[in-house]
């Protein structure tokens, strides 16, 4: 007998069925922690949240939805409700209306929350808004319109559900960031500071609330294929309208939810979800920041002659 046969196969079988044996086990601890657990989701009422829903709800956890509009998520209530899950006990969602850009409104729900609930374990930071412009021609309102509702509402949920989650010593909180949380690109500026923002203030939570067994996984994703585009606000305030190319062609909505679904069941920190060129693009910011700039600058003059002005 040669040690091939003896020693490398054996070996490399082991190998792998330790390997499968670890990821069912994974796979067994994650369907028991997304089974019954509360979960909030912001944004529910369409695009990531929506999918996230479908996701959590397929999982066995209590939902609570949120959005402003509360027609769009009675209609969710009842898509889910719908579908019939027999290898698992679904529970019907909670629905909490609030805009996140009224952190008065914010700190209520969270109240609202927490009685009907008594407790959340996962709160999904999904909601948001995106930005057209050129900073010299955008007021200042719609950067703090940007950041109130990217930003400043997120914080204000997260830090209001925050003390019932360490009194518990339990609970995981995920931000939905985005590549701009790690690059600045030209003429997102209002959009790129509030996921930079977003990440640098999970990031600084995570290191705060680990010693209270509280997780924090901060997602960024490229670009998906949902409404952001059509729901950006521009350099006056309106609506921009327009799906653009890119999200027309991004990642669907469903694979992006998987990976946040999956990512909160193996408790990491943090994801980055995007193709090749966006996470080339964030190593090339890192590693080589002068380069990046160039690219950027040239990106700028070239968007800026394309449209003509
Ligand atoms: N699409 C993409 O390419 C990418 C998206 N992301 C992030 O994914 C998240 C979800 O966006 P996405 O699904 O793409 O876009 P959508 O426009 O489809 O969804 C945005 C959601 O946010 C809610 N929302 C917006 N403003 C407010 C507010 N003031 N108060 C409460 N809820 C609000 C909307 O609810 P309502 O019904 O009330 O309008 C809606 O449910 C965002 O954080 C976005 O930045 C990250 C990377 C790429
Ligand atoms: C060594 C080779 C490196 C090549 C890198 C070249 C740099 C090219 C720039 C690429 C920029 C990618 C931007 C990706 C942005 C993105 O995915 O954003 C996700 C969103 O949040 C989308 O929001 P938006 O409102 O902008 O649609």
């Amino acid at each position: 007998m040669d040690f091939t046969s003896t020693v490398i196969i054996p070996l490399l079988f082991g190998s792998l069925g330790i390997f499968a044996l670890f990821r069912l086990l994974q796979w067994v601890r994650m369907r028991a922690y997304l089974q019954e657990a509360v979960v909030v989701i912001t944004g529910a009422s369409s695009g990531l949240g929506k999918e996230c829903a479908k996701a959590f709800h397929a999982a066995g956890s209590k939902l609570v939805l949120c959005g402003r509009d509360s027609e769009k998520l009675k209609e969710l209530v009842q898509e889910l409700c719908a579908v019939k899950n027999h290898r698992k006990n679904t529970h019907e969602p909670h629905t909490v209306v609030f805009d996140l850009s009224d952190t008065k409104t914010v700190v209520n729900a969270a109240e609202e929350i927490l009685k009907a609930l008594g407790h959340v374990d996962i709160l999904i930071n999904n909601a948001g808004i995106s930005f057209r412009g050129t900073i010299v021609d955008t007021g200042l309102d719609v950067d703090k319109k940007v950041m109130e509702t990217n930003y400043f509402g997120p914080i204000a949920l997260t830090k209001a559900l925050l003390p019932s989650m360490i009194k518990r010593r339990q609970g995981h909180i995920v931000a939905i960031s985005s590549v701009q949380g790690k690059i600045s690109i030209p003429f997102r500026s209002a959009y790129a500071a509030s996921k930079h923002a977003t990440q640098a203030f999970f990031d600084c939570l995570r290191a705060e609330v680990e010693q209270y067994d509280i997780e924090v996984t901060v997602v960024s994703p490229g670009y998906i294929q949902t409404n952001l585009s059509l729901n950006a606000v521009t350099a006056d305030g309106s609506r921009y309208g327009v799906m653009d190319k890119t999200t027309a062609e991004g990642q669907t909505a469903a694979e992006v939810a998987r990976v946040v679904l999956n990512a909160v069941g193996q408790k990491k920190k943090e994801v980055l979800v995007a193709g090749l060129t966006p996470c080339l693009a964030v190593y090339l910011r890192n590693l080589c920041p002068r380069l990046f700039f160039t690219l950027m600058a040239s990106r700028a003059k070239k968007e800026k002659k394309a449209k003509g002005s």
